[in-house]
């Protein structure tokens, strides 16, 4: 079978790291396979330097959890896989085993579209251990990577201010499902549109488009290409005029306008791609208006991202009315990971009681937050005030204190009983059984713009942003505290 065909029929179960299989073999020889255990999916920083994030990937991690199921082909593949002695890593009653098990975990999630901050559960899973475990790496994989570009497409919309930004991405995109996870977390982010045909089919994104350099280039002269372009799709005109002469392709489009408007037809654009993009904009603007075509839309492109648009936009006043942006959007060029992390918070010891569990780190970032966690998000109106991360086997009541996990001695006191909130994970499975119903693609977008419209504007800016207040509840603080006393403790009498 041909590459693309096995990569996109085949089970993707097996999409994870060689360590978590040899674990889960782990797992199962010491009997500890079903042992309960809970882990989280957070980061710890916002990406591009920025004040929120945009959670994105959750109908892949369903997908990929209501089919997960070791096939045959994928039990034959492992039965193959060799120790540094060249015997077998893994015995055939595992691999039995492996082939039996069902995913039956409870899984609580932030809905796609959420706005998450550093330390949130975005996604917790609490089940089998051996099953939490294999999950890992896929998860990640899914979240990482669409959240990313969810924010960065929720950035440069934000630059736009409203203005369209179509997403042009697909040939400048980290191979095939880069590309396509991108388009989705583009559209959801907030562009309008995409160029990518399969992302259109398969996810019933807007598709559109304007031509290239090609096109122009295989007339004799630029007018003859336009003229052509016109009459083979005379309503779908949007021209690019920097082959030649920017300004001069600009009255080329202007002189095939008038002969479409005469046929009742429209110049629905042009496309500038190179150049001052303030000066040529504002230039081309004249030229459109002066010869009466004022709703002829201006599109600009050519390497472009939220800072150029901001300062196009809002320092240079620049003429552009729709934005085409690919590289810089789709490879999330400044910063090509978002980094969200996957750990364990609590496992149940042999009384069934929940013990729970945090790493050690010598940096306070890296330690993460014990417990079977929930955040709340409480609002004053419809504006987000704080968000407290607390356990949920410990409904917080009455007066409410949330502690920055990054420096103890800021805290920040809510009325809680006054205000109104949201709990931000949602049950998704239960038991392995979805129990979630999943949005469609325009509730989550449009979700998207309802969330970020009651963030503070501070937020959301592009220079030192203001830090959302994010807090654990008093009581799971001092929990966190107390385990990492007791860990360092009994490192140190290890050490006498
Ligand atoms: N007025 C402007 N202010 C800020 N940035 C701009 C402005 N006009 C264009 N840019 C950006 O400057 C960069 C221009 O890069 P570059 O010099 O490679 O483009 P170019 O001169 O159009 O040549 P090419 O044909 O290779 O694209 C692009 O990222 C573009 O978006
Ligand atoms: O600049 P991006 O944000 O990635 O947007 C996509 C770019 O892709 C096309 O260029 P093409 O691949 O033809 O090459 P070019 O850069 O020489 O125009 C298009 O003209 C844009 O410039
Ligand atoms: O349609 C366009 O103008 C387009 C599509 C892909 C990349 N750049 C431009």
């Amino acid at each position: 079978m041909k590459i693309i065909e096995r990569l996109y029929d085949g089970s993707m179960t097996m999409l994870t790291d060689l360590f978590q299989l040899t674990m889960a073999y782990g797992y199962w020889k010491s009997g500890k396979a079903n042992q309960q255990a809970v882990f989280n999916l957070f980061f710890r920083k916002n990406p591009f330097n920025g004040g929120f994030t945009v959670a994105c990937g959750l109908e892949y991690v369903v997908d990929f959890l209501n089919s997960f199921k070791f096939s045959s082909d994928d039990l034959t593949y492992l039965q193959a896989v060799k120790d540094s002695r060249g015997n077998p890593i893994f015995e055939n009653e595992f691999l039995d085993y492996l082939g039996h098990m069902d995913f039956t975990c409870d899984v609580d999630a932030m809905p796609e579209g959420t706005i998450v901050f550093p330390h949130e559960p975005m996604i917790r899973v609490k089940g089998p251990v051996i099953q939490g475990q294999l999950i890992e790496t896929p998860l990640l994989n899914m979240i990482n990577f669409q959240s990313l570009i969810a924010t960065k497409a929720a950035r440069v919309n934000l630059a736009a201010k409203g203005d369209r930004v179509i997403e042009f991405g697909l040939r400048r995109a980290q191979g095939i499902d880069g590309a396509l996870s991108a388009s989705r977390a583009a559209y959801i982010g907030g562009c309008s549109s995409t160029s990518n045909v399969l992302a259109g089919k398969l996810f019933g994104i807007p598709v559109s488009g304007t031509q290239a350099h090609s096109w122009v280039m295989s007339f004799d002269s630029e007018p003859e290409a336009f003229e052509a372009y016109a009459r083979a799709m005379p309503d779908n005109c949007i021209f690019l005029v920097d082959t030649y002469d920017t300004l001069k392709g600009v009255e080329n489009a202007v002189a095939v306008g008038k002969s479409l408007r005469a046929n009742g037809k429209k110049l629905i654009g042009v496309r500038i791609d190179s150049g001052d993009l303030a000066y040529f904009s504002v230039k081309a603007r004249e030229i459109l208006d002066m010869a009466g075509f004022q709703d002829t839309v201006i599109v600009a492109s050519n390497d472009l991202d939220e800072h150029i648009i901001n300062s196009l936009k809002s320092e240079q006043h620049a003429a552009i009315d729709v934005w085409g942006v690919g590289t810089k959007l789709v490879t999330a060029f400044d910063q090509p990971a978002l980094g969200a992390v996957y750990k364990m918070s609590a496992i149940r010891d042999g009384s069934g009681k929940w013990d729970y569990k945090i790493k050690l780190s010598e940096q306070a970032l890296k330690m993460n937050n014990p417990g079977i966690q929930q955040v709340r998000r409480y609002y004053d109106q419809d504006k987000a005030l704080a968000d407290m991360i607390f356990d949920s086997q410990h409904q917080p009541e009455g007066k409410i204190s949330i502690v920055d996990p990054m420096d103890a001695t800021r805290r920040k006191k809510l009325a809680a009983s006054t205000l109104l909130y949201k709990d931000l994970l949602e049950p998704v499975f239960e038991q392995g059984k979805l129990v979630y119903k999943l949005p469609n693609i325009e509730e989550i977008k449009a979700s998207v713009a309802k969330e970020l419209g009651s963030f503070h504007g501070g937020v959301k800016r592009f220079v030192n942003p203001h830090s959302y207040p994010v807090g654990l509840e008093a009581s799971l603080y001092e929990l966190k505290t107390s385990l990492i006393l007791k860990l360092r403790n009994m490192e140190n009498d290890q050490r006498q």
